[in-house]
């Protein structure tokens, strides 16, 4: 349903403009400016401490910038209250964190289905819903593990699961491999990159890997607080 149509012509999808905010005396973004079209895949990258996760988290309405503006789909998101903020990360955004963060209580397939059960699917149809994602992210069998029982890679595709189960239009990824080895966190991207294509989805992804970012379609560099289209290559240009 999310799939684009490839007869329309891109649109701006999330949008910060001259986004500025600072921790106390710390200043995190200096106006950082970015637009990012539907269906596109996204890496921002850039030097530790540079302002990336705080942009995600003000793109993804976590976090209201001091000043500037956040769009969604033609909409404020910086303008909304925590209520609109929440109902839109709830319904149409996506998460997977550089730690899975699975609930360890539950099993995995439960933890798959916790977005669609916060949403308010019965519980039957959220865990059907979540047990499809376990076949496409090659977790078949692994169902009614809880976190503690799985490898780095199988608890971080379950929280890929999770992360997508909901169909967002839009999926926020903080170094979703950061915690991996390189070759498990290959298998995570290749699946998560998969995901998104056939669903249509947008992917922001921050990663300070180069192998990571080149999953995606284009980068992004933020640097003290501001983003900037990636350089070309010197040597490839
Ligand atoms: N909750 C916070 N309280 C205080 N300062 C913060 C907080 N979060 C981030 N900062 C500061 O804001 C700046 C930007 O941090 P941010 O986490 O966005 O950078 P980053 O580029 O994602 O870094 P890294 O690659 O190391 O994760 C840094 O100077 C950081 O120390």
């Amino acid at each position: 349903m999310n799939a684009p149509d490839p007869g329309t012509p891109s649109r701006p999808l999330v949008e910060a403009r001259d986004a500025v905010l600072s921790f106390g005396q710390t200043p995190a973004l200096r106006g950082a400016s970015l637009t990012v079209n539907a269906g596109e895949i996204v890496a921002v990258m850039g030097p530790s401490g540079s302002g990336k996760s705080t942009l995600l988290h003000c793109l993804a309405g976590i976090l209201t910038p001091d000043s500037g503006e956040i769009w969604f789909d033609g909409q404020r998101v910086d303008t909304l209250g925590e209520t609109g903020r929440s109902t839109l990360r709830r319904d149409r955004f996506g998460f997977v964190f550089q730690f899975g963060q699975l609930v360890p209580e539950l099993t995995a397939e439960e933890n798959v289905a916790l977005p669609l059960l916060l949403a308010g699917t019965k519980r039957a149809a959220a865990l059907k819903a979540a047990r499809e994602w376990f076949e496409r992210l090659d977790l078949a069998g692994l169902e009614s593990r809880r976190s503690g029982e799985l490898s780095g890679g199988q608890a971080q595709r379950v929280a890929l699961a999770r992360a997508v189960v909901s169909r967002p239009e839009v999926l926020f990824a903080d170094e979703p491999t950061g915690s991996l080895d390189s070759f498990t966190g290959e298998q995570v991207m290749e699946l998560l990159i998969d995901a998104a294509r056939q669903e249509g989805t947008t992917v922001i992804l921050v990663t300070h890997d180069p192998r990571v970012a080149a999953y995606a379609e284009r980068e992004v560099v933020v640097r003290d607080g501001k983003a900037s289209a990636l350089a070309p290559d010197p040597v490839a240009s």
